[in-house]
């Protein structure tokens, strides 16, 4: 349905994307994570025909929305992170103005308004003005703006940034309805991992302005699959044990945690003999020990070093 080919954006000197393929089909939800930089909001800028790639190109049923992006700006709706909102205006009259942008037929825009606002939860709040709305309910009535025209694909670009946590689960909602419910295709940026998992069936993962993973939940999964991740509790720190457990050949990495240690090794190794024996000579005691079941946040810190967060 839509698809970004070789897709690259460079500012000045610095290559923000860098030869990027995604591919949205029809019905899908589909995650695009990343930690600050990597690159997210230039894509959807890209791929909503706000900013003009430095090569590549974006597809939508085959042809280039570069060169005429007016199919596009029918099907499409964007939701981005700035709140573009009129503060001395009221939800309604804000929702009226972008009404008539996205050009919604006149005989149609007062009902679409109120389904829109029953939507994203405010059709209560509609005649109060945006100014004396908190954070998440503007973004609330951002969502609404994008989604007067029935865009059959939305793009969301970190919604739930920042908000409070009633706005957040209704957004989440939203969107889950949307793409459930009236089969809306969602492309849905986050710092969030569990959100994605929430949210979507396929993930991009974005690091230094190339997708450095892609797929299901199970298959991002599966490429941890090699590694066993271990949590020790311990009756003592000690930079003795973390040097020796370092120096192990099959140990990949160690971190030191509140109350122990944090080991990723090869699957399969023989780490809980090793640590033992590690221990009883620095008379340290072993007080738990687990094998931690891999999440797709330690995917992400597998392939980029860094926690969604950082
Ligand atoms: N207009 C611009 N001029 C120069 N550099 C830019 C511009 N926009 C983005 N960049 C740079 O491009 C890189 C990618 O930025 P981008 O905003 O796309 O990342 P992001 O993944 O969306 O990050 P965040 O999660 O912080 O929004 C960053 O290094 C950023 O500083």
């Amino acid at each position: 349905m839509l698809e970004t080919v070789k897709l690259s954006k460079t500012f000045k000197d610095k290559k923000a994307v860098d030869e990027i393929d995604l591919y949205l089909q029809e019905g899908e939800s589909v995650g695009l994570l990343g930690p600050n930089g990597a690159g997210k909001s230039t894509t959807i800028s890209m791929i909503s025909s706000l900013l003009k790639p430095t090569s590549g190109d974006v597809r939508l049923n085959g042809k280039s929305t570069i060169k005429d992006p007016s199919e596009l700006r029918k099907v499409l709706g964007v939701v981005p992170q700035e709140i573009a909102l009129y503060e001395e205006l009221s939800a309604l009259e804000n929702l009226k103005f972008f009404g008539k942008i996205y050009q919604v037929k006149k005989d149609v825009l007062d009902n679409r308004i109120q389904e829109v606002l029953e939507m994203v939860g405010l059709k209560d709040r509609q005649k109060e003005l945006v100014k004396t709305f908190s954070g998440g309910m503007k973004r609330r009535v951002n969502i609404a703006a994008a989604l007067l025209h029935q865009p059959k694909i939305i793009i969301l670009d970190e919604p739930t940034v920042g908000i409070d946590p009633q706005s957040r689960n209704h957004i989440l909602e939203t969107v889950k309805k949307l793409n459930e419910e009236n089969g809306t295709t969602v492309l849905y940026t986050s710092h969030y991992m569990e959100e994605v998992e929430q949210l979507c069936n396929r993930v991009y993962i974005m690091d230094h302005g190339k997708v450095v993973a892609s797929g299901s939940k199970s298959e991002l999964l599966s490429i941890l699959s090699s590694e066993d991740t271990i949590q020790v509790q311990l009756s003592k720190q000690s930079n003795e044990l973390m040097k020796s457990i370092k120096g192990i050949e099959y140990v990949r990495q160690v971190e030191e945690t509140n109350d122990g240690l944090r080991i990723i090794c090869k699957k399969g190794s023989n780490i809980l003999s090793d640590l033992v024996h590690a221990t009883e000579i620095l008379g340290i005691q072993i007080s738990h020990y687990q094998v931690e079941v891999p999440s797709l946040e330690d995917v992400f810190l597998h392939l980029t070093g860094k926690t969604l967060r950082d």
